[in-house]
């Protein structure tokens, strides 16, 4: 071979070729000299396990890529994969470009230094090497590691700054990352406007623009005793063969569950999942959406793209922006297209922005991150000055009179990873999280809470144990949030914010159809508080339900006392759902008397009733008779059937203490022989639903008029719904619940419709489908969730139509 300046170009978290600087810099710039280029992608053995890549019998040079406080493997399977298909495609996708990559195992040093000798000795002349920098104290090392071996070998080495972010590092205004404010909110105001504030991403090098690979014969091989995967299905099996198994009684996948991040790594789906959101308007709905438990659409998911760099957030954004502007019609069909930012598209930058800031936090606070008392000095039990002495499992690190002592701390950890805490929703969210790879921000925050704020335990446990098993880990992210619901980082609240996920279940998995998906020994119970507390149950349903000797009801790692009728009122915001506009009102319903109040911007008052003055709990008494001007009621009640009618307007019976609003009796002719709406107290927003006739399912929509929010447009149509062919098992009824938002219809969840899950009574519809995709729409409470409708007729892959009703309103 000729003379030659070879490039090493060594991918890390940079696993694509379109909004990558060093590519675009090599592909449009003749100034850098280099007549050939390599690029090179390490799996480190610090990180990801590689003995898998050892013939067999022969011993590792490196220890096990085991994590510090849990000894969990550093990468579990299911990232191990995503990350393997992300390589893959890059490899894939710079070999179309005439260019190649190479996937070599073991540690930075030993790859670098073993490639350039390789490559002298083939007569190859390495005149440098570039990487893109990244700010974690591991990756530094790296960093550190690569420098110092092109010292030796005379090589020059470039570090790239991270083009990650949303907002540019180096645009955000800070001198010094210790200038980062410690609260979010006072950085992201010091941003905003967000949408102007992102650079442009850089495209893809055209074809043949990349300095050549070199020939074959000059490559190097892996280092021995590793050998190289000569395929994407080796390398998946190489990587995760090591792993084996992580409990001694392994859980089996629950059948009928349906993992929400069935997605394949790499930039090619990474776009293919980008443009889908904006195309089918998920994106503009993801404000609405992103609280949801079940199914992949109620957030982007685009978190594990992100993470490897096989997406750019600023990509995101520019997409978003050429959506908002309506300049790119493969987005034209989709709602709010040319409309400019909308509060979906706000509120996915609003996380991005997130993102940037826990990435800056790293910057500022380095080791910082990965410390026990986080980034603040001390922390403290909630109301008292008390530090928290954290829990472990580990006799070496355990205070010497902790209680319980290590070794029943040893027990509960291991119980939490598996899920077998006996708390619904947590257990489902680790469930969900071992057979998936990924589980909600919603169920992320309870799990951390759950260890760090009830049971006061080490909670570099659950970082540890989410850095091995989410599919989407990324260092900045996973551990500042776990920081920040312990209360030892940028939480302004801190100790003093704590999830009770009991109460979460309510606001958010209101039916439990989450947690049943995931915990199906809880599958069959009827009262949604025992699948939420399965230690609650009676003797006979655990008896029923066979669960009477389980682990999770013998030995429940936490009771929390919670009843949904004596829901204690949130610290925060229940003025925005529950206030009662006029004093007497207030004072009326403080002393359970009627109290006729405004609860809406306009016509539809409710009143409002406790149970104890206006019903009885046994379920025979009506109650809650609405005044005639079309006020209804909503019945408060202690467990137990309520009934509250209103004459006029509706009618309605629950058997779980609660109830039934209306608001318009114009709107409102509905009636519930039987089956209970829930009322999420001080968070649920209303309930409403309705008992449909056979047949066509028509349904009687139920309208709720909220606190600031407007009534429906003039002339807006209601849907209609029903079947198309699929059968909606053996529940005669559909119910749907309607909520009107600022100026979107949402459509809850409704019994008998959609792929069901079993529940009592039929078939249990717990989510939406919305759309071409089977989008699934979220079960919700709130004005926060569910599915947006504009009216437009709109059908469903599933076993619905939507479409507009001749019932007006
Ligand atoms: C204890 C805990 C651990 C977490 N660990 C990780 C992690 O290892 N990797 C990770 O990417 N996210 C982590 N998150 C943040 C968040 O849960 C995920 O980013 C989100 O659930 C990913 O799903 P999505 O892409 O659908 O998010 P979306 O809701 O669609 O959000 C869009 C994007 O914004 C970013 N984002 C959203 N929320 C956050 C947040 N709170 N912090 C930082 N970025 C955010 C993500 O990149 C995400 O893809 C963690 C959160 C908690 C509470």
């Amino acid at each position: 071979m000729a003379r030659n300046n070879l490039l090493i170009y060594l991918m890390r978290r940079d696993l694509r070729v379109s909004d990558n600087p060093i590519l675009h810099r090599l592909a449009t710039s003749k100034e850098h000299n280099f007549t050939h280029l390599l690029p090179i992608y390490v799996f480190p053995s610090k990180q990801i396990e590689v003995s898998g890549f050892l013939p067999d019998g022969v011993k590792s040079p490196y220890p096990e890529a085991r994590s510090q406080v849990g000894n969990f493997w550093r990468c579990g399977p299911h990232r191990a994969r995503f990350l393997a298909q992300s390589v893959w495609d890059v490899k894939q996708s710079l070999e179309n470009l005439d260019s190649g990559l190479l996937i070599r195992v073991g540690s930075f040093q030993d790859v670098l230094d073993s490639t350039i000798k390789s490559l002298t000795k083939s007569g190859v002349r390495v005149s440098a090497v570039w990487m893109t920098e990244e700010h974690s104290s591991e990756e530094v090392e790296e960093q550190e590691s690569v420098s110092s071996v092109c010292s030796d070998h005379g090589v020059d080495f470039r570090l790239w700054p991270d083009e990650k972010y949303f907002i540019d590092d180096r645009d955000t205004g800070l001198s010094h990352p210790r200038d980062l404010p410690d609260v979010f909110t006072t950085y992201r105001k010091s941003q905003e406007p967000l949408r102007d504030q992102p650079r442009s991403p850089v495209p893809k090098p055209k074809m043949s623009t990349l300095p050549p690979l070199l020939d074959a014969h000059a490559i190097p091989s892996q280092f021995p005793p590793f050998v190289a995967a000569e395929s994407l299905a080796e390398l998946e099996a190489r990587l995760i063969s090591p792993i084996g198994t992580m409990f001694h009684d392994q859980p089996s996948f629950p059948e009928g569950a349906q993992s929400a991040h069935p997605f394949t790594g790499g930039e090619t789906e990474a776009w293919r999942r980008l443009e889908y959101l904006i195309k089918t308007g998920a994106m503009t709905e993801y404000k609405t959406t992103r609280n949801g438990l079940i199914g992949p659409d109620f957030s982007t998911k685009l978190s594990a793209y992100l993470s490897n760099g096989s997406l750019t957030a600023r990509q995101i954004h520019q997409e978003l922006v050429k959506f908002e502007n309506g300049t790119y019609s493969k987005y034209a069909t989709a709602a709010g297209y040319g409309d400019g930012e909308n509060k979906g598209t706000q509120a996915v930058r609003f996380e991005l922005l997130w993102r940037d800031y826990m990435r800056l936090c790293t910057q500022k606070f380095g080791r910082r991150l990965f410390r026990l008392s986080g980034f603040r000095k001390t922390s403290y039990q909630k109301n008292q000055k008390i530090p928290i002495t954290w829990k472990s499992g580990n006799a070496e690190h355990a205070a010497a009179d902790q209680d319980p002592p290590p070794q029943r701390i040893s027990h509960i950890v291991e119980r939490f990873l598996q899920g077998t805490t006996g708390m619904g929703l947590i257990d489902a969210s680790q469930r969900e999280l071992f057979h998936t790879g990924y589980t909600s921000n919603r169920a992320r925050q309870n799990v951390a809470s759950f260890l760090a704020k009830h049971l006061y335990i080490d909670w570099r446990y659950g970082a540890e144990w989410y850095e091995m098993m989410l599919v989407d880990y990324d260092v900045s992210s996973n551990w500042s949030n776990w920081q920040y619901v312990a209360g030892v980082g940028n939480d302004p609240r801190g100790e003093d914010r704590i999830f009770n996920p009991v109460k979460q279940s309510y606001d958010y998995d209101r039916d439990g159809d989450y947690v049943r998906m995931w915990v199906p020994e809880v599958k069959t119970m009827e009262k949604v508080e025992n699948v939420f507390q399965v230690c609650t149950a009676s003797p006979d349903d655990l008896e029923r339900a066979g669960l009477t000797s389980h682990v999770m009801v013998t030995d429940p790692i936490k009771r929390i006392k919670f009843s949904v009728d004596k829901k204690p009122r949130p610290a925060r915001k229940p003025a925005d759902r529950w206030r009662l506009r006029d004093s007497q009102a207030r004072r009326d319903r403080d002393n359970g008397r009627d109290a006729s109040s405004n609860w809406g911007s306009s016509d539809g008052g409710v009143v409002i009733r406790q149970s104890t003055n206006s019903q009885s709990s046994d379920g025979t008494n009506d109650s809650g008779r609405a005044n005639d001007d079309g006020r209804a009621p909503i019945a408060h009640g202690a467990a137990g059937a309520n009934n509250a009618t209103n004459t006029n307007v509706s009618r309605a019976s629950g058997t779980n203490g609660v109830t039934v609003a209306n608001s318009s009796s114009s709107l409102n002719r509905m009636r519930r022989p039987n089956g209970a709406s829930r009322f999420n107290g001080t968070q649920g927003l209303h309930t409403a639903s309705q008992t449909t006739a056979m047949g066509p399912y028509q349904h009687q929509p139920f309208h709720d008029q909220l606190n600031g929010m407007s009534l429906p447009p003039p002339g807006f149509v209601m849907p209609t719904y029903y079947p198309s062919s699929t059968p909606f098992g053996h529940s005669p009824y559909g119910n749907s619940q309607w909520y009107q938002g600022a100026d979107t219809y949402r459509h809850s969840r409704g019994r008998g419709f959609g792929q069901g899950y079993r529940g009592r009574g039929g078939r249990r519809g717990g989510q939406r489908y919305n759309g071409r995709n089977n989008n699934i729409r979220q079960d919700h409470n709130g004005s926060r969730h569910g599915g947006r409708f504009d009216g437009a007729p709109f059908a469903s892959a599933n076993n619905h139509f939507y479409q507009p009703s001749t019932q007006g309103i």
